[in-house]
C-alpha cells in the first residue's frame, strides 16, 4: 500500500487480533495438554509469542528455548545454534515458532526433536507464511496464514528491527532491503502512548 510517496506495510493483525489469536491457540493447547507440558520456543522470533501463551495456557507449563541458523553458504541448510536444557524423553512437547517459512527450520527442528523420544510432539506457529514453502512439514496450530512475502512486528524482525511492535504487518523485502528504517516512523506511530 502507498500513502503519498510513502510505502507503509499492511496491517496483518493490530495488537487485539494478536491477544485474540494468542487466546485462541492457548485454548487449543490447554483441551489437549496437561501440567507438565514443556513449551519450546525458537530464539529469538518467539520471545513476544511465548510471553504471552504462558500466561494463557491452563495448564502449567515447563518453558525452554532453542535457536537456529542457515549456514553461510545458503541452500536452505540449517544448523542448531542452541540446545535445550530440558531432557524431553517420555514429555509432552510444544515446539512455540512466530514464523513457519520456506519450512527449513521447522523441518530440522522437528527432526531433532522427534529423535529424543517425546510422548508427543506438536507445533504452535503464529504465523504461517504457506505459499512460500520449500519443505513440507506438518503444523497443528497455526495462528495465522498469510500469503505475503515479508512480515514484521510480534517478534519478527529485520535487521533486529520491528520485533517489538505489538501487531503483525507485512512489509516489502525490497524496501526494507534499501532501508530498514523504512517502517519504523510508521510503527511507531501506531504504538500507544505509556504514561
Ligand atoms: O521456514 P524458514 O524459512 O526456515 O524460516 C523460519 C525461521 O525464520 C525465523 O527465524 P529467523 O531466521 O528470522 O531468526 P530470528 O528469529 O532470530 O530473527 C523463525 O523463527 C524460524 O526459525
Ligand atoms: N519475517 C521475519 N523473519 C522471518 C520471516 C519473515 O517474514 N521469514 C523467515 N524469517
Amino acid at each position: 500500500m502507498i500513502v503519498g510517496s510513502v510505502p507503509v506495510p499492511g496491517l496483518v493483525l493490530g495488537p487485539e487480533e494478536v491477544h485474540r489469536t494468542v487466546r485462541r491457540l492457548a485454548d487449543e493447547l490447554s483441551t489437549r495438554h496437561e501440567d507438565g507440558t514443556v513449551l519450546v520456543a525458537v530464539l529469538k522470533g518467539s520471545l513476544l509469542f511465548m510471553a504471552d501463551l504462558v500466561r494463557e495456557v491452563r495448564f502449567v507449563p515447563e518453558v525452554d528455548f532453542m535457536a537456529v541458523s542457515p549456514y553461510p553458504s545458503g541452500g536452505g541448510r540449517v544448523r542448531l545454534e542452541k540446545d535445550l536444557e530440558i531432557d524431553i524423553e517420555g514429555r509432552d512437547v510444544v515446539l512455540v515458532e512466530d514464523v513457519v517459512d520456506t519450512g527449513h527450520s521447522l523441518t530440522l527442528l522437528r527432526h531433532e526433536l522427534e529423535r529424543r523420544g517425546p510422548r508427543s510432539l506438536s507445533v504452535c506457529a503464529m504465523v504461517d507464511k504457506r505459499a512460500r514453502r520449500l519443505v513440507p512439514v506438518p503444523i497443528e496450530h497455526v495462528g495465522v496464514s498469510v500469503s505475503a512475502d515479508y512480515v514484521i512486528g510480534y517478534g519478527l524482525d529485520f535487521a533486529g528491527r520491528y520485533r517489538n511492535l505489538d501487531l503483525i504487518a507485512s512489509a516489502d523485502p525490497a524496501e526494507l532491503a534499501r532501508d530498514p528504517d523504512r517502517y519504523l516512523a510508521w510503527a511507531y506511530a501506531r504504538r500507544p502512548a505509556r504514561r
